[in-house]
């Protein structure tokens, strides 16, 4: 299986918002006035319904009169055509491997069918994208191969189908670690023209659920998504690379009022869940919008397929393009209002997009084969216990059996739900308190800021600036903990549901034997095996970051800490043909950390953060001191430069750079000099706490550094100094300052301490190579930093 990775370079882009007004339809134009007009292409005015208004309202403001602008604003009498014109670049981009989202938002009638799908006359967005991306790839001058497939599916009440599956089942969402969300079992058909997948498209469209309703004569009461995925290999490269573009195009349901819909039963219900995953939508792109104006904001894309789905196209690596679709009837002001709210929230969401890169060879195919067998297994079953129903129903002829088993399918489908929900709760309280972890920490750089701050301005501008930043922060974890609240007493609720059913399902078996007890028996496996399946995942995958971002970071340290800078090691690497992605090096994480609104206010010294290692912290006669045992590790450095003392803690899987508070600090007293004459950076992790890593550093201590003059080593010296040599005769290694005042310390004892001799043989082979020691080539694998096509499993 190719293997998709992404590469460096991201690109922040904001969602691109178009706004298109429909005509009024021949029944409209009887009944309503037009009230939209476009005063350009970027804006438009919704006019005040109420025509009985007078002149002191309207002096008194009191017009329900609205103006907007947008990216985009197409009339009634825009084409699909026009609107395309304006979006074709973001679609062209597919086959050179990035990704796109177009999705119509709008309610129920307002013309996103219409905009999606179009007419012969009229052909829609869909339509308009594959034309292009067969176009384009008819026209490539390259010998690359491509490779084009299509999946087409609909979420209705909550449930995925397979709208290229003639009868499909249930399919369940699943989060795949390099892909991100994917549908398991979902079909995806390899094309070769845009006619085979026009096709494809009217055959789903014509499987899609639709109704009439009060609003609009054929209502499509499914979302659906056509997603293209554009392979693009390229002949005679490195390592074959592959490039991977995905466009997903997307056409949502209806929202609607239960009170205009004039209808019950079925189309109420399914009306109720449509409106639901429109509210999760809207809400998602609430937090978004709020997350770009004031930081870390919970986004709850669990609560419905439909945000989960979209994820990508919402927050992650995809150009995004929304088209609100809106009626021009005055009838219609409340949801064309209500659309064009939403849609100017979606303005601030801003995605990363960048190119999907890979190779050929395998990096989890191991993982993923083991993650497809279970899908296998997990069709398998389906499909027998179908069967089994199926024989069932036959042989049933009285009625009471009858009654029995639609009473059973009610609580399998109900147990069905409860695994389902709250597997979705705990792992949105998971991600909740995820994001308050790193709320917390921000919070306690501001804290640091703000003191270090006061010192030189009471009042002024910045740290104004970073208490109102503070105030945000704290908001957003109010809210966050709020709704952590409320996730767990959801959890409660289902968990109070889970007994029940229980109970339900011990006494069916205890009264109706074999067939009963089959039926529930197989579901239970079933849902068992979903379940598995997902803890599996979550597992594997937390424990690979968990491992590789350690061993990266241990790596790091010691490479930077011999004086090298990033981009010698860098460069090194390259050149033994391993890839380190910029996203993981320690400039990065000092880069993003610098990028925030408010740190770039206290850039300079003398409350500079962490000056990262492009500004020469990891200095050449810096004092790097590391311990390990067992699974913590601890890393001190005394650097030269004229900055406080600097904490970096590592807190979970994330790694966190800040001022901090400790008894290091507390030593020296927040803003002074150490012993070394300049202000100790130190480094550690939670577990090894920090009086310890003040005992154990003797340049924290201001005590004398325990090397003798004879057991000094320059740093140039060390690099050339063969670590075995030095641990044969007993030595530990130091680098002492010229001042003598920083140490750096690297002995056998701390080597090997807690079984980390693997890695750390593998770190130090690889310092071998940086400095060109004849040593054997670096084991990567023991380190993390893997070459690019390890599985890293
Ligand atoms: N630009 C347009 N020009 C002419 N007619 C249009 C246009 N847009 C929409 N219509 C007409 O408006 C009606 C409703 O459109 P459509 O079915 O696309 O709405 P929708 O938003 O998809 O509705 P629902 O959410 O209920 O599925 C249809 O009769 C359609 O032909």
């Amino acid at each position: 299986m190719p293997s998709i990775r992404a590469p460096s370079s991201k690109r922040t882009a904001s969602l691109l918002v178009a706004v298109k007004c429909r005509p009024l339809t021949e029944a409209e134009q009887k009944r309503s006035r037009h009230i939209i007009q476009v005063t350009n292409d970027k804006s438009l005015i919704v006019l005040d319904p109420d025509l009985s208004k007078d002149y002191l309202d309207l002096i008194q403001n009191r017009t329900k009169e609205r103006r907007y602008s947008f990216d985009h604003v197409f009339g009634p009498g825009c084409t699909n055509a026009d609107v395309y014109r304006n979006i074709s670049s973001t679609i062209a981009g597919v086959i050179q491997g990035l990704n796109a989202t177009v999705f119509a938002y709008g309610s129920t009638g307002s013309g996103k069918t219409y905009t999606m799908v179009g007419t012969p006359k009229d052909p829609g967005l869909m339509v308009l994208s594959l034309h292009t991306i067969f176009d384009l790839i008819k026209k490539d001058k390259t010998s690359d191969i491509f490779e084009v497939s299509c999946s087409f599916l609909e979420v209705y009440n909550e449930v995925i189908y397979d709208l290229l599956e003639k009868s499909s089942g249930h399919l369940e969402l699943r989060e795949d670690p390099e892909h991100g969300i994917v549908v398991a079992g979902l079909r995806s058909i390899k094309v070769q023209s845009a006619d085979k997948i026009l096709e494809l498209l009217n055959l789903g469209n014509s499987r899609r659920k639709t109704e009439s309703t009060e609003a609009n004569a054929t209502s499509s009461r499914s979302h659906a998504v056509l997603e293209i995925t554009v392979k693009r290999k390229q002949r005679n490269q490195y390592q074959s690379q592959i490039l991977r573009g995905k466009l997903a195009l997307v056409d949502l349901a209806g929202s609607e009022r239960a009170s205009e819909t004039n209808s019950g039963g079925q189309k109420l219900r399914d009306g109720a869940n449509i409106n639901r995953s429109l509210l999760a939508l809207a809400n998602c792109i609430n937090a978004l919008g709020k997350q770009q104006k004031k930081g870390l904001a919970y986004v709850p894309y669990r609560n419905s397929k439909l945000t989960r789905i979209l994820k990508d196209g919402l927050s992650g690596n995809s150009q995004t393009i929304m088209v609100a679709t809106i009626s021009p009837a005055d009838d219609q002001y409340h949801h064309t209002i209500n659309t064009l709210k939403y849609a100017d929230r979606a303005k601030e969401i801003k995605t990363q997009v960048h190119k999907n890169i890979g190779t050929v060879h395998t990096h989890v195919a191991d993982y993923q084969r083991m993650i497809d067998s279970l899908q296998i297994e997990v069709s398998r079953l389906r499909k027998e216990l179908a069967e089994k129903e199926s024989q069932l129903s036959i042989k049933q002829v009285e009625t009471a059996a009858d009654n029995e088993l639609s009473w059973l399918n009610i609580l399998s489908r109900e147990t069905s739900e409860n695994v389902q929900e709250r597997i979705n709760l705990q792992k949105a309280l998971f991600e909740i308190e995820e994001t308050n972890i790193r709320n917390r920490t921000e919070l306690q750089h501001l804290d640091d800021a703000i003191a270090m701050q006061e010192v030189i301005e009471k009042d002024g501008a910045v740290v104004r600036a970073l208490r109102s930043r503070r105030q945000v922060i704290l908001d957003n974890i109010r809210d966050n903990d709020e709704a952590g609240t409320g996730y767990k007493k959801d959890i409660e609720i289902n968990e109070k549901h889970r007994h029940q059913l229980q109970d339900m399902i011990d006494e069916a078996i205890s009264n109706n034997g074999n067939r009963t007890y089959l039926h529930i028996l197989s579901q239970y496996r079933l849902l068992g095996m979903t379940n598995t399946e997902l803890q599996f995942e979550m597992a594997m995958r937390d424990q690979v970051i968990h491992d590789q971002r350690d061993a990266m970071r241990k790596l790091w340290n010691v490479l930077l800490g011999l004086g090298l800078d990033q981009q010698q090691v860098m460069d090194l690497a390259a050149k033994q043909g391993i890839k380190i992605e910029e996203s993981t090096t320690p400039q990065a994480s000092y880069l993003s950390m610098m990028q925030s609104p408010v740190v770039s206010l206290i850039r300079n010294p003398p409350y500079m953060l962490h000056p990262g290692p492009s500004m020469q912290t990891y200095h050449s006669n810096a004092c790097i001191f590391q311990h390990h045992q067992g699974h913590s590790s601890v890393a001190y450095a005394g650097s030269q430069i004229d900055s406080p003392t600097v904490c970096r803690e590592e807190h979970h899987s994330s790694y966190y750079l800040h001022s901090h508070d400790h008894p290091c600090s507390a030593y020296y007293g927040k803003g002074e000099r150490g012993s070394s004459g300049g202000l100790n950076p130190c480094f550690y992790t939670p577990e090894k706490p920090a009086q310890e890593a003040c005992r154990l550093c003797p340049v924290l201590n201001a005590q004398p550094s325990p090397c003798s003059k004879e057991q000094s080593y320059s740093s140039k010296d060390l690099r050339h100094q063969s670590q075995e040599t030095c641990f044969a005769s007993g030595q530990s290694l130091h680098e002492v300052s010229p001042s003598g005042s920083s140490c750096r310390h690297l002995n056998e004892e701390s080597v090997s301490n807690g079984g980390m001799n693997n890695r750390l043989h593998g770190t130090y082979n690889f310092l071998n190579l940086l400095t060109k020691h004849p040593d054997p080539l670096p084991n990567f694998g023991a380190v993390g930093m893997r070459p690019l096509n390890s599985p890293g499993l």
